[in-house]
């Protein structure tokens, strides 16, 4: 019998030692560890809590051995920690979840839960081990990282609609001219050139209307620039409600305007050129006490493949006829033929 004793003592002390270490990290652990055992019908208990769990639950590990998980769990929660124990013995394998619980629902507390079965002979789960850690800081600087890029995200989101409105606002600024609000001499080239191009490929016809305003000089002259800069926007008010939408109209010099028709030819350029004409002198312009008239004076030509090599070429033509135009008199309109004679747009009609 001694020598039975004696043989046990290492595998004794083995065992002593080895509880001592669990046991002592069982004290130590800082998150919740709980030993939950699975009785029959589908009933569990605990069986061991750590201090941590202790504290949280108001009583001792010892008090807690043996009860029925319903009378140490709140009832709150208790649904999902069956669910949760329920599936664990069910898949006989580790389970990690993350869970809500909180005392007030303005203050949620987080957890990281880790189970593990322990499982006998035949398969059938004895045991769950469970390791639960408070996530709770964690996930509330997750929130309020979210809530800081959701303010920052907002705040870019403005800064790009602005920005996006003050490019759009510079885009507009770069083709337009400032006064007149019309496209400015560079545009009105770029968009001529493009409808210049269209029609060499399609054989549709083109024409240039150059309209120049007469005697503005006398404006400054007489009323000051202010004056004459009051009836350039009036003018241009004039063109856009008398031309049609697809019509290029640019301010092209200081009071010259270039007039751009595709699919027109010289007659509806003329036709144009006249109602612009008529508006024209029916505006009355009102400076302080003065209602300030005016007139205007036009060129006209239609694309011709004999001789216009390039939208340069049109517009010379064009801008030839205005000149005619102003040598006549004024107020009045000229064409430039194919073949570069020059008529009145009455002539043309007739
Ligand atoms: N107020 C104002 N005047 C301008 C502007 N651009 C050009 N002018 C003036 O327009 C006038 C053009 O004068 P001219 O070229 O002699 O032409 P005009 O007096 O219309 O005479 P005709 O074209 O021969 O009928 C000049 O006095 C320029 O200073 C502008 O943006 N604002």
């Amino acid at each position: 019998m001694k020598i039975l004793r004696n043989a046990q003592r290492p595998l004794v002390n083995a065992l002593r030692r080895r509880y001592a270490i669990f046991d002592g990290l069982w004290q130590r652990f800082p998150d919740n560890i709980f030993l939950i055992r699975c009785g029959d019908a589908g009933r569990f208990y605990v069986e061991a809590i750590n201090p941590p769990l202790e504290a949280m639950f108001g009583m001792t590990s010892e008090e807690a051995c043996g009860k029925p998980i319903e009378e140490v769990v709140p009832a709150d929660y208790l649904p999902a920690v069956l669910a949760r124990y329920q599936e664990c013995v069910a898949s006989r394998a580790p389970l990690s979840y993350e869970e809500i619980g909180a005392a007030d629902q303005a203050n949620p507390q987080y957890w990281l839960t880790i189970m593990v079965p322990a499982v006998d002979g035949q398969g059938r789960v004895e045991y769950i081990l469970g390791i639960s850690r408070d996530i709770t800081l964690i996930r509330q600087a997750e929130e309020t990282l979210r809530q800081a890029n959701e303010v920052l995200e907002k705040r870019v989101a403005e800064r790009t609609a602005a920005l996006e409105a003050a490019n759009q606002r510079l885009r507009e600024l770069a083709i337009h001219d400032g006064l007149t609000g019309l496209y400015n001499r560079r545009h009105f080239f770029e968009l001529a050139e493009h409808a210049f191009r269209q029609t060499l490929r399609s054989g549709f016809d083109l024409s240039v209307v150059m309209v120049d305003l007469d005697s503005f000089k006398r404006i400054n002259d007489s009323l000051g620039h202010a004056a004459g800069d009051l009836v350039l926007r009036e003018i241009a008010g004039v063109f856009r409600l008398v031309m049609r939408e697809s019509d290029i109209v640019g301010r092209y010099g200081g009071e010259e305007f270039a007039v751009l028709m595709s699919s027109a030819g010289a007659q509806e350029a003329c036709r144009l050129a006249e109602r612009l004409q008529n508006a024209v002198a029916d505006s009355r312009i009102q400076w302080r006490d003065t209602a300030i008239q005016c007139t205007l004076s036009a060129g006209v030509a239609q694309y011709s493949p004999q001789c216009d090599a390039s939208l340069d070429a049109l517009i010379e033509r064009a801008d030839v006829a205005l000149f005619e135009a102003k040598s006549r008199g004024r107020n009045c309109i000229v064409v430039s033929r194919p073949d570069t004679s020059l008529c009145s747009s009455r002539e043309l009609f007739s």
